[in-house]
């Protein structure tokens, strides 16, 4: 892992895009970007000439006044064309001990056959339950970490296993893996395998207030708690109001859950919850909804669901690759943002989703919608509009703009993250994806570009702003649909390069140098 020394300001000149809102983002062909030495965003001019590149920093640096004594260096690395920067994903739903079963359901290998909760007792638990071992978890946790990082997730909400001291391992690699994340062990007190099952609420609560403390001792601002309820029927009523009343007396804890994923486990939620009007309603009840809520899937919401989430301001992670490939179904993602549901992020959940990648999250969610908007077409009665045009984005294709901002922004919101991460701006912090779509990635997806795109990346004399910025457009999409992790040559966290292609062949560079 490489970090900057103090006294460097690292400065980065090329293409950047940056997401604004739901429905905009800047597409920057060439952009000046300057961290200070804690690795926040100092500066940012949009649009600098090749020949003003080293006045222009010149003159920033007088203006934010480095005090003489401090001998400061500048290191200017220039983007490639066909490069670009952009911030670092946030996937805000995931579970770390179930990445050794990713793409494989192990029982008779018939292709991911079952459903949510065949799937959780038949291949999740017994998986999951292997982290009771230790040095299990030190073995597998960094590798997983890694993998992560690799495909450009800068933050990541963990889902650990129920087991503490597991869970302080991963807590412990991504904090030497220069991950941001919230991290939290799995509670479950009831509807489990005996062998994956925590004894008491007192346990199962104890453990948490421990992981909590263990974490914060840590003191790092990069690694922080989350309670995790596993989801309602995993835990009786009393558990969850005892996770409850540990947010109440804690306004700096966050919670995640799953909520509404699949059509047997919301029929089996009410069941066991019957004084609760919804799904939603369980964890209203038991003091889990607010702000710092991440509802995971929230496929099979009622309308009283929506509102009420709304009005908490709780936030939906979309799960797009899991509910596929579990066949639990459709998120309304376009009617959760019509009605300004504190933004959608987006989640890999693997291993109910088959990959690590936010890229596949991306991909998917894409799908997902056309998906919804022809179903809806489909259904509206042969007098209606084949799309709905009462709505911004419900029942119809969610845009690229919209998808990126889901992928940075919106998982940043989630987080309550938004002053700190999620797009480029002064005094943020620089977590970010150096891209590229050059011919050395071998992805041909991604640098068979048109020639005239190709003569418009010349920064200098011949500089066209609007074919550039078309040109950028055109690689976000191709980087969203064609590109994968060799696209992504480093990932960044709060200035420091911790991850990607570049890295990897860097530390090969240097093994070969040093055998
Ligand atoms: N997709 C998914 N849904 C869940 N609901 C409860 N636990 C899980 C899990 O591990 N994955
Ligand atoms: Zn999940």
């Amino acid at each position: 892992m490489s970090s900057i020394p103090l006294s460097t300001i690292l400065v980065y000149y090329g293409a950047v895009i940056n997401p604004e809102t739901l429905t905009s983002y800047s597409a920057l062909p060439r952009a000046l970007m300057a961290l200070d030495p804690g690795g926040y965003i100092a500066w940012i001019e949009p649009d600098v000439r090749p020949e003003l590149v080293r006045e222009t920093i010149q003159k920033k640096l007088s203006e934010i006044q480095v005090p003489a004594s401090n001998e400061v260096y500048v290191a200017l690395t220039e983007l490639e064309d066909g490069e670009f920067i952009l911030p670092g994903f946030v996937d805000t739903h995931t579970h770390a001990p179930q990445v050794p079963n990713m793409g494989s359901e192990q029982i008779d290998h018939s292709g991911q056959q079952y459903e949510l909760l065949d799937w959780l007792e038949n291949v999740t638990f017994p998986m999951e339950s292997r982290f009771k071992d230790v040095e299990f978890a030190k073995k597998v946790y960094p590798g997983i970490v890694q993998r992560f990082i690799d495909c450009g997730t800068t933050t990541c909400c963990y889902f650990g296993s129920i087991h503490l001291e597991s869970t302080k391992v991963l807590a412990d690699a991504i904090l030497k893996q220069g991950q941001r994340a919230l991290v939290g062990k799995c509670n479950m007190n009831q509807n489990s395998p005996v062998h994956y099952c925590e004894p008491s609420v007192a346990s199962s609560i104890n453990a948490t207030k421990e992981l909590i403390s263990y974490i914060r001792s840590l003191k790092s601002d990069r690694v922080l708690p989350i309670v995790t309820p596993r989801f309602a029927i995993s835990c009786t009523g009393e558990l969850l109001h005892g996770l409850g009343d540990m947010l109440k007396a804690d306004n700096t804890l966050a919670v995640q859950t799953h909520v509404s994923e699949n059509k047997s486990e919301v029929e089996f939620t009410k069941s066991l919850f019957p004084e609760c009007a919804s799904y939603t309603d369980v964890y209203e009840k038991h003091g889990l909804l607010d702000e710092r809520t991440i509802l995971a899937h929230a496929v099979l919401l009622e309308d009283e669901e929506m509102t009420l989430i709304k009005k908490r301001g709780a936030g939906i992670s979309h799960c797009p690759t899991s509910n596929f490939n579990l066949r639990s179904g459709m998120a309304k993602v376009g009617e959760m943002l019509d009605r300004g549901i504190k933004v959608v992020g987006l989640g890999t959940d693997v291993s109910g989703g088959f990959t690590p990648s936010i890229l596949t999250a991306i991909q998917h969610a894409s799908i997902c919608s056309k998906m919804v908007a022809v179903q809806f077409a489909a259904t509206a009665a042969t007098t209606q509009p084949t799309s709905d045009s009462h709505s911004q984005f419900a029942n119809k294709q969610l845009p690229l703009a919209t998808l990126l901002y889901l992928a940075t922004m919106g998982g940043a919101s989630l987080c309550c993250m938004t002053d700190k991460i999620g797009s480029f701006a002064p005094g943020k912090s620089f977590d970010a994806l150096l891209v590229s779509g050059r011919p050395e990635t071998k992805n041909p997806a991604m640098w068979s570009l048109p020639d005239d795109f190709m003569e418009s990346s010349n920064r200098g004399n011949h500089y066209d702003g609007e074919k550039a910025r078309r040109r950028l457009d055109e690689m976000l999409e191709r980087f969203f649909f064609g590109g994968d992790d060799r696209n992504i040559l480093r990932v960044f966290v709060q200035g420091n390069c911790i991850g990607g292609t570049a890295l990897h062949s860097l530390a090969e560079e240097r093994n070969l140098l040093d055998s």
